[in-house]
């Protein structure tokens, strides 16, 4: 990912069909394999804290590979829609849909392939309550998101986001079979986290957004305004990640780490906006990462010492 976004942006240009043969990973990268990963971490946890045991490994295999072929199938249509706009941007416009190394067709084709097997998956093998959430977090990203109100406002990705913050919930319901306040609790969590996590890149990448003519943030209203939002929303992240614990759901040892993790991720916030820099910018969007990724780990670890 690092040297992606590292990358300096170079003129965009719209490539022809690539003469190279199509391959497995062609496809792999279609499904946005590291962000359905990350995704699919917070879908286990979700269904490791629905329940005070551990829950069946039916459940567990069952459900991720369903929510992951459910989220791999939108991501893949996501480079469908968005073919044009990638052959513009340097970051996007290797990707084998904006080359015309696959076809829009055929991934299409793909995608509905592994959209129909994980609703069959979690139909069958899971519940449908959970399937039709998961599939409502596809047409989320893919539809909502991605044909619409990605071209159409800046606040795209605040409202977009909620599709991506699904997942641990897809993880409680299917374990559960309902939807429940704890569960709610984690999607509240992805969804404060998304606009620091993705304004970040949008400032460090405002250039290409604006050629692309997409009304990011950064574009629209400028780096200070968006820094300004970025704080507003990290602060927003912390009160929220410390839910788990006021409501009892988590204990001390996840009380601490969301405060570590919360005030670091803070830290860059300010700095964010005391230097509007690209490379603050670019490490503040890499920090969400591993911030994202250990908050979960915490959660997990408190439940396992507490339960
Ligand atoms: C509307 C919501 C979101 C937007 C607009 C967004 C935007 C982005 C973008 C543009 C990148 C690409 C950076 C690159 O090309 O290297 C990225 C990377 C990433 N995002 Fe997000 N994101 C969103 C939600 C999420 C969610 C919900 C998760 C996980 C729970 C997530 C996890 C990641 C990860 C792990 C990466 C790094 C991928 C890599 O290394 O290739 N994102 N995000
Ligand atoms: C079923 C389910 C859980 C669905 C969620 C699917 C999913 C993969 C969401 C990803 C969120 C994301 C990376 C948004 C960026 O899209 P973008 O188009 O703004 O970024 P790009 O320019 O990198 O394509």
């Amino acid at each position: 990912m690092s040297e992606r976004v590292e990358a300096l942006p170079a003129q965009g240009t719209t490539s022809g069909p690539e003469s190279a043969s199509i391959s497995w990973q062609d496809f792999l990268e279609l499904t946005k394999p590291k962000v359905v990963a990350m995704m699919i971490l917070t879908s286990v946890i979700g269904m490791l804290l629905a329940t005070p045991g551990v829950p069946g490994w039916e459940v567990l295999l069952y459900g991720n590979v369903g929510i992951a072929l459910l989220a791999g199938a939108a991501a893949v249509v996501n480079h469908v829609v968005d073919q044009k706009i990638d052959t513009v941007m340097a970051r996007t416009r290797k990707r084998p849909v904006a080359t015309g190394k696959i076809s829009p067709l055929d991934a299409l084709m793909f995608a509905t392939v592994l959209a129909t097997s994980g609703m069959v998956v979690l139909v069958w093998q899971v519940n449908a309550l959970t399937a039709w959430l998961t599939l409502a977090s596809l047409v989320g990203y893919a539809g909502v998101y991605t044909l619409f109100l990605k071209r159409m406002t800046p606040q795209n990705i605040v409202i977009g986001g909620l599709a991506g913050a699904m997942p641990p919930l897809l993880g409680w319901t299917a374990v559960t079979g309902q939807v429940e306040g704890h569960g709610l609790l984690l999607v509240l969590i992805i969804f404060a986290w998304t606009p620091p996590h993705f304004w970040a890149l949008a400032i460090h990448r405002k250039e290409e957004y604006a050629k692309a003519g997409i009304p990011m943030l950064p574009v629209t209203h400028g780096n200070k305004y968006t820094e300004l939002h970025i704080l507003l929303y990290t602060l927003m992240l912390l009160a929220v990640s410390l839910l788990p614990f006021v409501t009892g759901m988590s204990g001390l040892i996840y009380l601490v780490g969301a405060l570590v993790l919360g005030l670091r991720f803070l830290q860059y916030a300010v700095r964010l906006l005391r230097g509007d820099d690209r490379r603050v910018a670019l490490n503040t969007f890499k920090y969400s990462i591993t911030y994202l990724m250990a908050l979960f780990v915490v959660l997990l670890v408190d439940h396992f010492v507490f339960f």
